[in-house]
């Protein structure tokens, strides 16, 4: 079993002049290798919660454990977020550049031949493929996304957070990221940490939490939060539906087939939905 990498304990924030906390007594862990996805209306206290990991914010109540010691400012690179504007947190003129300083910021005698491997290797990890050279004015939003979660990544960061990360991207090259980000969380044992109101970005991650309020109110898997229970055929609302998010296309899809025929389907990409499909017993 993965262990918890990060654990935020009845944690509370309150902002100056606000008579309801921000955060309101929040419990979650986090074990490794994870796409988590957070998702809430606006004002819902997302950001907060991401900032909070990040040891960006004083609590009111409660504490942050990272690998069971209480955050703080020594250890706070274990927590790595994507900012937006992606811009911000920009530092180099060109890819290699902005990916080799912080390789070099982790072993500064870093040979340049070993250096000119792990930037080739760190762009090919997200599929950012543009020569090394590249000015950064000169990328494409989904481009400098990419150089973003691939110096995120480079950092080494247990958790990383993603904070409407794709929202640039267009529809293909979201679904491409998303694929690769579930591979990259399995392959490299990060945990990450997607902030998104999308329900695609939703339904391909490995767990879901939702906050309204200031509070945990969901936490679940994909399964769960888009069709509920799995066995109800009857037209129940899913936990999704009953936050107030419209369910993706597929879960619309595959939700009409089971009230229509009585065959409970839980598909949560097109893979699955064609061999659920073709699993269902047609009555001869
Ligand atoms: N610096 C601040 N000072 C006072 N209140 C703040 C501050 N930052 C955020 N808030 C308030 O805290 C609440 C939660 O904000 P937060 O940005 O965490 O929500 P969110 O879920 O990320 O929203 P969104 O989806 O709109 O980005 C909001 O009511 C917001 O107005």
């Amino acid at each position: 079993m993965s262990k918890i990498i990060l654990h935020v304990d009845h944690i509370s924030v309150q902002r100056y002049g606000q008579d309801h906390p921000v955060l309101d007594d929040v419990t979650v862990q986090f074990k490794a290798g994870q796409l988590v996805a957070l998702c809430g209306h606006n004002g819902a206290g997302k950001t907060t919660l991401a900032r909070a990991m990040l040891g960006l914010i004083p609590l009111a109540n409660g504490t942050i454990y990272v690998e069971g010691q209480p955050l703080d400012r020594n250890i706070s690179h274990d927590v790595q977020m994507v900012f937006q504007p992606p811009m911000a947190q920009i530092i180099g003129d060109t890819v290699f550049e902005e990916l080799a300083i912080t390789l070099l910021q982790r072993d500064a005698c870093l040979p340049s031949n070993q250096l000119a491997q792990l930037v080739t290797d760190a762009c090919r990890r997200v599929g950012l493929h543009v020569p090394l050279t590249r000015g950064i004015r000169e990328l494409s939003g989904g481009e400098l996304q990419r150089l973003c979660i691939a110096q995120a990544l480079l950092s080494e960061a247990k958790i990383l957070i993603l904070d409407e990360a794709l929202s640039s991207l267009d529809p293909d090259a979201r679904t491409h990221l998303r694929q690769h980000l579930r591979r990259l969380a399995k392959e490299s044992n990060t945990t990450l940490l997607m902030i998104s109101h999308d329900m695609e970005d939703v339904l391909a991650a490995d767990r879901v939490l939702v906050m309204e309020q200031g509070r945990l109110i969901h936490d679940g898997t994909p399964i769960d939060f888009f069709y509920g229970n799995s066995s109800d055929t009857d037209g129940t609302e899913s936990p999704c539906e009953s936050f107030g998010f419209e369910p993706p296309y597929l879960v619309q899809t595959a939700r009409a087939y089971s009230r229509r025929t009585g065959h409970a389907l839980t598909p949560v990409d097109e893979h699955q939905f064609v061999e659920e499909l073709s699993n269902v017993t047609v009555p001869s």
